[in-house]
């Protein structure tokens, strides 16, 4: 039995504990308050995964340096916003060959990085080749029911990655391994915006058709951004791309669509936030996203105008209208332009 620490105490680290915990690790999870680890240590999480009876090999402490201390590898639970903060007070209580593996789905708003970005400034660039991330399309309400589940497991170090899918993988949780860090981490940011923006489209009840076309140009856009950052084109067609995009886009699970759905039935943002009561990593997401569009010069025009209906007050119906009014367009243009040397003129 190997010790595995949690940091975070929410819906999917304690999810995910739940998966460890039945691959027989000792699981513990830190918990800011100490409401959260009562719970926990008394078998079920109320707050965040009620009605689920957690296993006897899960426990919870609010003390980081003990929950840390000899522990083969480390989960970070928490959201984005918090990743930084709790990893510079966990470094020093974290054992040196620890393997790392962040599940959080988003990225950083002051520096615009990835996770692993902001991993590798605190803890070195060395320390990268110990650093995992698990994503792919797995809602934890779900993974904690036992419901069969596929996800991805990517490190720049093959063997590492393969250390978090032994990790991992149950009869009910299939774990893959992934090379790209780049676009697995992308992938699973960037769709929770076209989460929101489908959201938005159900709470304006409109149809399928509208989603299905947000859902697929969004993910031209997400393959758009990601092929300038260095990632590699497939991962967009795998469980960390088109994958979660779909969970996340279709299931009454999502805290992104259904903070979607409040904005496109009238509510403001504070409003639709404070309604799901969990974090909605798309809000920032979009944020940071549409400063990379204008930083990588690529277009997201599915993003742009998610981010003024956030944070400009566009009414949705206008946005809707200024997507379906854009230029024509050729429907795969990098690829095509690229293969086939078509113009768009
Ligand atoms: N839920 C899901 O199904 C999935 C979520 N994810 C990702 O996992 C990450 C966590 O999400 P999720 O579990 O849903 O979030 P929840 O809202 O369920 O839980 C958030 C947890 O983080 C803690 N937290 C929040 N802010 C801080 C802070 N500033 N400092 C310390 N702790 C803090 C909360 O503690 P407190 O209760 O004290 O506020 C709580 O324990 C996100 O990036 C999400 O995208 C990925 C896959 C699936
Ligand atoms: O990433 C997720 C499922 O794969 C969870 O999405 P939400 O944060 O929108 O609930």
């Amino acid at each position: 039995m190997i010790k595995i620490a949690i940091v975070g105490a929410g819906s999917w680290a304690t999810a995910l504990a739940q998966v460890l915990a039945q691959n027989n690790h000792a699981v513990v999870l830190w918990a800011r308050r100490q409401e959260l680890a009562r719970f926990i240590n008394e078998g079920e999480n109320q707050r965040y995964l009620p009605g689920i009876k957690l296993h006897p090999n899960i426990t919870a402490d609010t003390d980081l340096e003990k929950v840390l201390h000899e522990a083969a590898a480390v989960v970070f639970g928490v959201p984005s916003h918090c990743f930084r903060d709790l990893l510079q007070q966990s470094l020093p209580f974290i054992k040196s060959d620890a393997v790392i593996i962040n599940v959080a789905k988003g990225l950083e708003e002051s520096t615009l990085q990835r996770l692993s970005e902001v991993f590798a400034a605190e803890a070195g660039e060395a320390a990268l080749g110990r650093y995992a991330v698990l994503s792919g399309p797995s809602h934890a309400e779900e993974v904690g029911r036992n419901i069969p589940t596929a996800v991805v497991a990517a490190s720049r170090e093959i063997e590492t990655a393969k250390y978090v899918q032994d990790l991992f993988m149950t009869r009910d949780f299939r774990v893959y391994t992934n090379p790209d860090l780049v676009g697995v981490e992308l992938g699973g940011a960037l769709k929770n915006i076209i989460a929101l923006g489908t959201g938005i489209a159900d709470g304006l009840e409109y149809g399928d058709n509208t989603k299905a076309a947000m859902m697929t140009r969004g993910l031209a856009e997400i393959t758009r951004l990601g092929l300038s950052m260095g990632a590699n084109l497939s991962t967009f067609a795998g469980l960390a791309g088109v994958g979660d995009l779909i969970v996340t886009c279709t299931s009454m699970h999502s805290r992104n669509r259904r903070c979607g759905i409040a904005i496109g039935k009238g509510k403001s943002l504070e409003e639709a936030v404070a309604s799901v009561n969990m974090v909605v990593e798309g809000v920032r997401t979009t944020r940071v996203a549409w400063e990379l569009a204008k930083r990588q010069g690529v277009e997201m025009p599915i993003t742009e105008q998610i981010y003024k209906v956030l944070f400009e007050k566009l009414p949705p119906r206008e946005a809707v209208l200024n997507l379906m009014g854009r230029g024509k367009k050729l429907e795969v243009e990098e690829i095509a332009l690229s293969k086939i040397n078509w113009t768009l003129e």
